[in-house]
């Protein structure tokens, strides 16, 4: 398996052109599964994930291209990806490839809106919690599913097809949001999700049903309205930046040093996760070419955060947070009120000298005047890069053990890091 060896104490100085989005490429790619014709997705990040759910696509019998790089078009600048779903082979999601990846669940839904029926393995995904599907079930069942859970299968039914209905998410629930809006894109009628997601990711992909022919309004807001329409047809869409990725970054000039303009993204994705940063006392300000982050020594201020659905503080932000108030000059509290177990990230960087005390969803982080490097385990995908902002700011050699979990949601981060100053080496096994 590779490592990653970063040896800390360098600035960084420079600029990080920020990927496309994981968390909103994922389920544009399922949305190919709802049209015969083809969807062109611009600007996908070149990922593990990305890369996992070709190949579930591709067992369906999607098949798809890859556009090849255009003239001026770096390594890092993203890829553009064709799928066509015009004859379906398989409504099986097998368990073997589906529990490696929890967004590649949904291609419940628009296997079961287009086809009538669906069988798919119960998911995985990074080990942050037990994170149940029933939400995405019962809001399949509201759409008139009928639903059997057989030998670690959701086998789902609708000879019929679905019927619209209101569906009333007992709490926000980004799956189910992605899910309920997929499969009620085809649904016959009028479908009203109630406390619906509104990240960004779920406006995205939204927008790319609606330039499908899908009739979806008030996406990013607590209620999405969508108009059954009885087919979609091919479209042509940009996946937006990163935000998850931006705010990595942003905190990991703030513990690291330096001045770094992060490219093509943009502020309203983050702005709580920016706000937050700028009170530990790193500048932050827009530029023409895209968001400045900056900070010229002295200690960080500590801030206490509360993780919550957008437009709050990310959770998939909270690790990396966490490693950033590892140096703060003072104690800061870190509540993460969405995932029961995603705090594996604190007995990594005890072992780089952090103080951190866990109660129930509360971590409280003494901030220390020196993290030293030593040999730490990536658990998960914000957990391992959480490990890599702290190792920046560490004095001596940090090796980082399982990287794939980086892999899969961090696109060219050696580069993008070492381009800056960083010294960052990846040893392949
Ligand atoms: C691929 C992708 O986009 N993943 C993101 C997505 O995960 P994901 O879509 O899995 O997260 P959800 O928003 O659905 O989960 C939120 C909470 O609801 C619970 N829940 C969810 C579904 C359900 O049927 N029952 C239930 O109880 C979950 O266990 C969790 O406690 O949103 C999370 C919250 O922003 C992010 O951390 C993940 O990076
Ligand atoms: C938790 C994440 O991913 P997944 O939902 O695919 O496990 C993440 O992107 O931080």
């Amino acid at each position: 398996m590779d490592r990653i060896i970063i040896r800390g104490g360098a600035s960084l100085n420079g600029a990080i052109p920020i990927s496309g989005a994981k968390n909103a490429a994922l389920p544009l790619m399922t949305a190919s599964l709802l049209t015969a014709e083809t969807l062109e997705l611009a600007n996908v990040p070149r990922l593990a994930d990305v890369q996992l759910l070709l190949r579930i696509l591709g067992n369906h019998g999607v098949d798809h291209t890859i556009v090849g790089r255009r003239p001026g078009e770096s390594a890092e600048s993203g890829q553009t990806l064709r799928l066509q779903a015009s004859t379906i082979i398989d409504t099986t999601a097998p368990y073997e490839l589906v529990s490696r990846m929890r967004a590649s669940f949904w291609v419940i839904a628009p296997l079961l809106a287009r086809f009538g029926e669906a069988r798919v393995s119960l998911p995985g995904g990074c080990a942050i919690g037990t994170r149940p599907v029933d939400l995405l079930i019962d809001a399949l069942q509201a759409l008139g599913a009928e639903i059997e859970i057989d030998a670690g299968y959701v086998v789902a039914r609708a000879k019929d097809g679905l019927r619209g209905a209101r569906i009333a998410f007992p709490k926000v629930t980004v799956s189910g949001t992605h899910v309920a809006m997929m499969a009620a894109a085809l649904a016959r009628g009028e479908t009203v999700i109630e406390n619906a997601a509104r990240e960004p990711e779920i406006v995205d992909v939204a927008d790319c049903l609606n330039a499908m022919g899908a009739e979806i309004t008030g996406a990013g807001t607590p209620r999405i309205t969508i108009a059954g329409v009885t087919s979609l047809h091919g479209a042509r869409h940009a996946v937006l930046p990163d935000r998850i990725e931006t705010g990595t970054y942003a905190m990991a000039v703030a513990m690291a040093g330096g001045d770094v303009t992060l490219e093509n993204t943009r502020a309203d994705l983050l702005q709580s996760a920016l706000d937050v940063v700028a009170r530990t006392g790193v500048e932050i300000s827009q530029t023409p070419s895209g968001i400045r982050v900056r900070r010229q020594g002295g200690r960080l201020a500590p801030v206490h955060v509360t993780t919550e659905p957008f437009p709050g503080f990310a959770t998939d932000l909270q690790a990396q947070f966490m490693a950033l108030m590892t140096r703060a000059d003072g104690i800061s509290h870190i509540r993460e009120t969405i995932f029961e177990n995603r705090f594996m990230h604190v007995q990594e960087l005890a072992r780089l000298g952090a103080k951190i005390r866990l109660d129930g969803d509360l971590a409280i982080v003494e901030g220390v005047p020196e993290l030293r490097g030593a040999p730490v385990m990536a658990t998960d995908l914000r957990a391992s890069v959480s490990l890599v902002i702290a190792a920046l700011a560490a004095e001596g050699e940090t090796t980082i053990n399982r990287v794939y979990h980086l892999d899969r949601g961090f696109e060219a981060l050696e580069s993008k890091l070492t381009r800056c100053g960083a010294q960052v080496e990846r040893v392949r096994a």
